[in-house]
């Protein structure tokens, strides 16, 4: 489908308006809750879903949470105990199923954040998490008049910021201590 000439900011504010409201309170202290359980945290996503999960381990460093993304050099090996967060619109991303199977018989906790909880993925996660939005790959479904995942994306990263404005208040942390602990090689 090929956006019309007018409005275009004005309705993909509407639409991902539309698409917050469907978020779950619940579902973002749970997140949260998990969080604040885990010995660690694993981050985990492809292509843009990927760039949405890095801006949020990003932000759970700045809390202080011990956080990795996965893929960088640096990154450790998942054990019992730490918590994988995979952003996947699909579900089905190749690495990801791969990623999820063996976190999974590592016992660790892995939680899917998704369009499609009935994914390779979902049906792997201890628990899934539901966004609204469309599919990469339905690309003639009336949901957005954006491109791709573009709505998914979106509402992924509010998700995540969310989160965090959740653990700053389980974790009693300001934006001035998070500061603290901005990158200053930049
Ligand atoms: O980069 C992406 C693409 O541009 C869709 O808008 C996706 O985020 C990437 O392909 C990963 O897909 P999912 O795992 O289905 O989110």
């Amino acid at each position: 489908m090929i956006p019309s000439k007018t409005a275009g900011s004005s309705k993909v504010a509407a639409e991902l308006y539309q698409a917050f409201q469907q978020i779950n309170e619940d579902e973002v202290t749970g997140l949260a809750e998990r969080i604040t359980k885990a010995n660690r945290v694993f981050v985990a996503g492809a292509g843009r879903s990927g760039l949405m999960g890095r801006a949020f381990a990003m932000r759970l460093m700045q809390l202080g949470i011990p956080v990795y993304v996965v893929g960088e050099t640096v990154t450790p090996a998942i054990k019992a105990g730490d918590l994988l967060v995979i952003g996947s619109g699909s579900g089905e991303t190749t690495p990801l199923v791969a990623f999820a199977n063996k976190s999974a018989s590592l016992h660790a906790d892995v939680v899917l954040i998704t369009l499609s909880a009935h994914s390779t993925i979902g049906r792997m996660a201890n628990h899934t998490i539901t966004l609204t939005g469309a599919r990469k790959d339905q690309i003639d479904a009336d949901v957005s008049i954006q491109p791709l995942g573009s709505l998914y994306e979106q509402t992924l990263l509010l998700f995540y910021d969310v989160v965090i404005i959740s653990l700053m208040q389980m974790l009693e942390m300001d934006t001035s201590r998070m500061y603290e602990n901005h990158a200053n090689l930049e």
